[in-house]
């Protein structure tokens, strides 16, 4: 192994090079990273957070480290690799910055426990608040996705299921259900769990109908719970709390308790009569506009929607929808999805310029 208490040519311990390189490159590391949660996602909590710990390091970074630096002789700056050389997306840079974070956390609670006898376990709690502060962005993420959703596509057994949903998501659908009642739990889990990556492909959100043990199985974003289906407390309880639980509601009780038991967001429906779900009455555009008025959550008007009665779903108030067959059955989903997502820009135009009201139904009486 060599002497381990090897000085460097300047005198100095490798120990201190080792803290001092990896102290730099945390609070680089960070400092990217923050940058994003400050300019990119308008985020003070989580910028706050990144500078806190910044600042933590500083107080560890002290000038016998810091003179213990030279470059000039340190044989790892010319070591790079391609990959560094090039990002595709933002959403990498950021990845790619916290692995790195996380990587010189870990180095630097190892060999701090050599240099100070608090360092190892002060720099384990800040791995630990860079770990949370990396889940609470993929939560974040995935809330940011689920509020700018228009369009949800409910999946029905079909044996086009991938390519529909891919076309879908070609035409910039973001939210996928997976909704299967006719198969087993192995043909489910395989399905899920390749739709969970497809889904993921286009950065949207997979959600998994009724089956938290299947969403888990497959790092699904979350489930969509029916009046019957586990309480939400426990779902989120089994999925953990960066996952997104959706329910059903019907009418506005319903949708009073859903949203007091913790809703990410609420289906509202059926608004018409549909042969997806034969045993539910609908609810009818009324509840459509109780639902503008009324919903604190997100919330989808769901059942018997299509092109040819969408405007009076929209005209009801509803910024969001979700369907089944109107895409499941489209010969051209991409071209159905851009559809419905042209006219949800196209209402939107209209509110924006104050034409059409904002939360409240277009009344033209
Ligand atoms: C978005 C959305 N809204 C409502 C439902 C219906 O759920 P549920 O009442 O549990 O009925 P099933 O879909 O399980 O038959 C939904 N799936 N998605
Ligand atoms: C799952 C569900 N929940 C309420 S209505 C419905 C089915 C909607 O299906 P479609 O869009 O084909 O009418
Ligand atoms: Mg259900």
């Amino acid at each position: 192994m060599g002497d381990l208490n090897h000085k460097t040519k300047l005198g100095q311990p490798a120990l201190y090079r080792i803290l001092d390189a990896n102290l730099d490159r945390a609070r680089e590391g960070i400092r990217t990273i923050e940058e994003w949660f400050r300019f990119g996602l308008d985020n003070s909590e989580m910028a706050a957070e990144c500078k806190n710990l910044r600042q933590q390091l500083a107080q560890w970074h002290s000038n016998e480290l810091r003179m213990s630096r030279d470059t000039t002789t340190d044989v790892g700056t010319q070591l790079s690799h391609p990959s560094e050389e090039n990002r595709e997306s933002l959403e990498q840079v950021i990845q790619v910055n916290f692995c790195r974070v996380e990587e010189a956390l870990r180095v630097l609670e190892e060999y701090g426990k050599v240099y100070h006898p608090n360092m190892g376990a002060a720099v384990k709690q800040m791995r630990y608040r860079v770990y949370t502060l990396e889940s609470n962005l993929l939560a974040y993420g995935r809330h940011q996705t689920l509020q700018r959703a228009n369009l949800y596509l409910v999946t029905s057994p079909s044996e086009r299921l991938m390519s529909v949903v891919e076309a879908a998501l070609q035409g910039g659908l973001k939210v996928v259900q997976y909704r299967d009642k006719d198969t087993d739990d192995h043909q489910r889990w395989k399905n899920a769990r390749q739709l969970c990556q497809l889904c993921h492909r286009y950065n949207a959100l997979f959600l998994v109908n009724d089956r938290v043990d299947i969403a888990i199985a497959v790092n699904a974003d979350g489930v969509h719970l029916g009046q019957q289906d586990l309480p939400i407390a426990v779902a989120k309880q089994l999925l953990g709390p960066q996952k997104i639980v959706g329910k059903s509601t019907t009418n506005p009780e319903e949708m009073k308790l859903a949203i007091a038991e913790g809703a990410d967001y609420i289906g509202v429906g059926p608004v018409y009569a549909t042969p997806t779900k034969p045993d539910k009455q609908a609810a009818g555009l009324e509840y459509v506009r109780h639902a503008t008025r009324h919903a604190s959550v997100p919330w989808f008007a769901i059942g018997g929607i299509n092109m040819n009665n969408f405007d009076d779903v929209l005209m009801a108030g509803a910024t969001r929808v979700a369907v089944v067959r109107s895409l499941m059955q489209a010969e051209q989903p991409t071209l159905v999805t851009q559809y419905f997502l042209s006219q949800f820009t196209r209402v939107q135009t209209l509110r924006d310029r104050q034409i059409l009201p904002e939360n409240a139904p277009a009344d033209f009486s």
